[in-house]
């Protein structure tokens, strides 16, 4: 992890600059591969699956016995955690419920919104270096609240061609049936542009690693809608001398170890602080067993010692974490004046790990400094919402005159005419 003192503010857009990748030859890589699924659909997938995955695939649905089967491969202890977090995720994104209210706008004109689900979504979960089923209840829960009909779910098979049961035990918990082996851009193309077995969706949602981010931004350009760009993990820390560095150390490997291009920030004005946290990183690293994926995340990784809290904002702000962890006295000051970041954790007792997982907040959220522009995911990205308007005899005698002269204006004689039929009624 680098250390930055005081750097000058015109130095900082350098400074934070996310891992670059040659995304020239990604784009062409993916292209290749996204036509290939177009054009040869399974038979395509089941090739790209024995080359990226290493496994042979007879078949790409997951049979509903095998889900069945799932509970009997986990133990108790994790299947009641599952349960847990479901329970929670349900209650969080339940509460972003849409309620509809008419609107008079003018005497006679009434104006409302209905909220329907998506109908058919499809869910990408990564398996490739960790099997994230916390991510499953992330997705398959907002989608099935939304009312989302079809929910297609696509995630890599390991070498022997399974998924891992808790994939498939977090996928029954939340009410999803229809899985698929699949992973990669094979499992985008496949759920953009439908093939014999896999379903094409009108929405796909979920993180991955630069190969999947690349696939759902080319199929986004003209094929399916997509959630957002959620790509390698990062979490950024302010921090002051009230906390704790073993717990800091740890919110940051806890990032660093989702894979060698995660990126994790610690920002603070205390120069001792930044000693004490290096040295339980070390301690840390030590006992942990994704330790050489940590490692290289660590490699453009930052603790940058800034003059004042202002200047932490103000880099924040610039940075738009994916996390932001603010462990500081007056936490909740600073928090007010965060205008960029996917999702803020408050004090030393609230690690990202519990977001990640079980408090009831959405862990699929915008990376790479789009938190500037992009939600989360939550109940409105399964959500289309269509508006709806009656308009009286008399309400139109209120408002005609104001189009009329509107459409006059634009030279849309024939938007004109259609209220100054009505009026003369
Ligand atoms: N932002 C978020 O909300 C969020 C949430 C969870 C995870 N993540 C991120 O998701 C990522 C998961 O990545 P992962 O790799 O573990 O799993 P993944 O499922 O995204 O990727 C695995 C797939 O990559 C494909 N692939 C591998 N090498 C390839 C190559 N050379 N060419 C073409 N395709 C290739 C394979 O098809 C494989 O199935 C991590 O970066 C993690 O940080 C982000
Ligand atoms: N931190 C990841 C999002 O960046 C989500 C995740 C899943 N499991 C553990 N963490
Ligand atoms: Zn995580």
């Amino acid at each position: 992890m680098q250390v930055i003192r005081y750097p000058k503010r015109e130095e900082w857009e350098k400074l934070i600059q996310r891992p670059t990748f040659d995304t020239s030859s990604l784009n062409d890589t993916v292209s290749a591969i996204l036509s290939d699924i177009k054009q040869n659909g399974d038979k395509a997938v089941i090739q790209y699956e024995e080359k990226f995955d290493k496994v042979k695939l007879s078949s790409l649905k997951v049979e509903i016995s095998e889900i069945a089967e799932s509970e009997k491969k986990l133990s108790e202890e994790l299947k009641t955690a599952i349960t847990t977090a479901c329970r929670n995720i349900q209650k969080f994104h339940q509460s972003q419920a849409f309620e509809s209210r008419k609107i008079e706008t003018t005497e006679g004109v009434i104006c409302w919104q209905k909220a329907v689900g998506i109908e058919k979504v499809g869910l990408y979960i990564p398996g490739g270096s960790a099997p994230l089923f916390s991510t499953v209840l992330m997705l398959a829960v907002p989608a099935k609240i939304g009312g989302c009909k079809e929910i297609v779910l696509c995630t890599p098979p390991d070498k022997n061609g399974n998924i891992n049961p808790a994939i498939l035990y977090a996928a029954k918990t939340a009410g999803v049936n229809q899985i698929y082996k699949a992973g990669g851009v094979q499992a985008i193309g496949a759920m953009a542009y439908g093939t014999e077995s896999i379903p094409k969706v009108y929405k796909i949602f979920g993180p991955g690693n630069q190969y999947v981010m690349a696939a759902k931004q080319l199929v986004s350009l003209k094929d399916v809608a997509i959630d957002m760009p959620a790509g390698p993990s990062e979490v950024q820390v302010i921090a002051d001398q009230t906390a704790n560095p073993a717990f800091i150390a740890a919110d940051l490997l806890s990032q660093a170890e989702h894979g060698p291009d995660s990126q994790v920030i610690l920002t603070t004005t205390d120069e001792k602080l930044i000693d004490n946290v290096l040295a339980e990183i070390e301690k840390q690293l030590a006992e942990l067993p994704r330790k050489e994926i940590a490692e290289k995340a660590l490699v453009h990784s930052k603790a940058i010692l800034l003059q004042n809290t202002d200047e932490i904002i103000d880099l924040t702000n610039e940075y738009a974490p994916e996390h932001l962890i603010i462990e500081t006295e007056d936490y909740i000051n600073i928090a007010d004046k965060i205008i960029n970041a996917g999702s803020v954790f408050l004090g030393n007792y609230t690690p990202e790990s519990a977001g990640d997982y079980a408090s009831g907040t959405n862990h699929t959220l915008p990376t790479n400094g789009y938190a500037k522009a992009y939600s989360g995911v939550n109940l409105d990205s399964f959500i289309k919402k269509i508006t709806f308007q009656e308009i009286s005899r008399e309400g139109i005698q209120n408002l005609g005159n104001t189009i009329e002269i509107m459409a006059e204006n634009e030279l849309l004689f024939a938007h004109k005419n259609a209220i100054t039929l009505r009026l003369k009624e």
